[in-house]
């Protein structure tokens, strides 16, 4: 099987390592020469939540339209990212499979708009955070879920059968539903996160970081009734634990001076609860000082 994986960042570069790992003719697509020269000359190294280092071998490019027709298309880019991308995945052929790995919400509608007969969703509740251009760490294993949204299923029914305990793949049902809760957890992890530039194991650790996710996690059941069925907050402190060691992907944005997720994630969130009268008050705070943040320009 050939899967194109663009995006070597964090969650690139670990499921290129955990798709190459099981056999898939893996390449990644960089948007840096220099990223490609270096995984092509280093491979690509994944330091495993145990310590140890596993190698593997993937071709790296930056001309994903001179890649021949791929059984998959993997887009790791962050959701900022995507708008640029857009254009040149239209281009590419109607039949080829693609799967987004985006946090969020917002890339969902979006997506559906490309002329692509197969589109797929994915939610990761693992931690991955890059250590150089070639060498990801893998801080916290957990679920890849995967939703087809258009589309048949084989390809993706292919990738359940390269499971890997240490990057366990399930098929789900509906995409936006598994979206909307991923956005959950991560409406109470990043924002706190980022602000506080902790990890994401101080959440619970540190008395006030806790009492602040508590707080929120009143707000968002308080908001969209039942949610505490599918997400009981004993599933919130045990993927801070699981990804206790983990820069989450918005502290990450805040530590490179870049835009981050804030309206895919907590945006669109604070838009659903505001359509049924609720405001969310500490939410709607570190939202805002997330983008406070954001606009003063620290680091640039
Ligand atoms: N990191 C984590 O632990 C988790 C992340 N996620 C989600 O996964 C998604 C990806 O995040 P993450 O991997 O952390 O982000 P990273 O910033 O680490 O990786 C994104 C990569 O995409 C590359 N890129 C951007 N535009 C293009 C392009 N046009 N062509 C090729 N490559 C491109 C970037 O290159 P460059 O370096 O040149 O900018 C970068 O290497 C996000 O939505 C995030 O929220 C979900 C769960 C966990
Ligand atoms: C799973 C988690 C919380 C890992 O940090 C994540 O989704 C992120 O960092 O964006």
């Amino acid at each position: 099987m050939n899967i194109a994986v663009i995006g070597a960042g964090a969650v690139g570069q670990l499921t290129a390592s955990f798709l190459a790992e099981s056999g898939v003719s893996v390449t990644l697509v960089a948007r840096r020469l220099g990223q490609v020269k270096e995984l092509n000359a280093k491979n690509l190294t994944r330091v495993n939540v145990d310590g140890t280092k596993t190698v593997q071998k993937v071709a790296s490019t930056t001309k994903l339209e001179e890649l021949p027709q791929q059984d998959l298309i993997v887009i790791a880019v962050k959701y900022v990212q995507l708008q640029e991308l857009y254009e040149q995945l239209s281009s590419l052929s109607s039949t080829v499979p693609l799967l987004f790995m985006q946090n969020g919400l917002a890339h969902f509608e979006e997506a559906l708009r490309l002329p692509q007969k197969n589109i797929a969703f994915c939610s990761v509740s693992f931690g991955a955070q890059m250590i150089d251009q070639s060498t990801v760490q893998h801080r916290g294993i957990g679920p890849c879920k995967i939703a087809i949204e258009r589309g048949d299923s084989d390809v993706f029914n292919k990738l359940l059968q390269l499971r890997n305990s240490l990057y366990p793949i399930e098929l789900v049902a509906n995409a936006e539903q598994m979206l909307f809760e991923k956005a959950v957890f991560n409406c109470l992890i990043n924002p706190l996160t980022a602000i506080l530039q902790v990890k994401n194991g101080e959440l619970v650790t540190n008395k006030q970081a806790f009492l602040l996710m508590q707080t929120i996690y009143q707000e968002l059941t308080d908001a969209f009734k039942g949610i505490e069925q599918t997400i009981p907050f004993f599933k919130v402190i045990n993927l801070c634990e699981k990804t206790a060691s983990n820069t989450s992907s918005m502290l990450a944005d805040r530590m490179q001076g870049r835009k981050s997720e804030i309206d895919t994630i907590v945006g669109v969130i604070l838009e659903k609860a505001l359509a049924s009268g609720h405001n969310l008050p500490t939410l709607r705070t570190l939202y805002h000082q997330v983008l406070a943040i954001e606009e003063s320009g620290e680091r640039r």
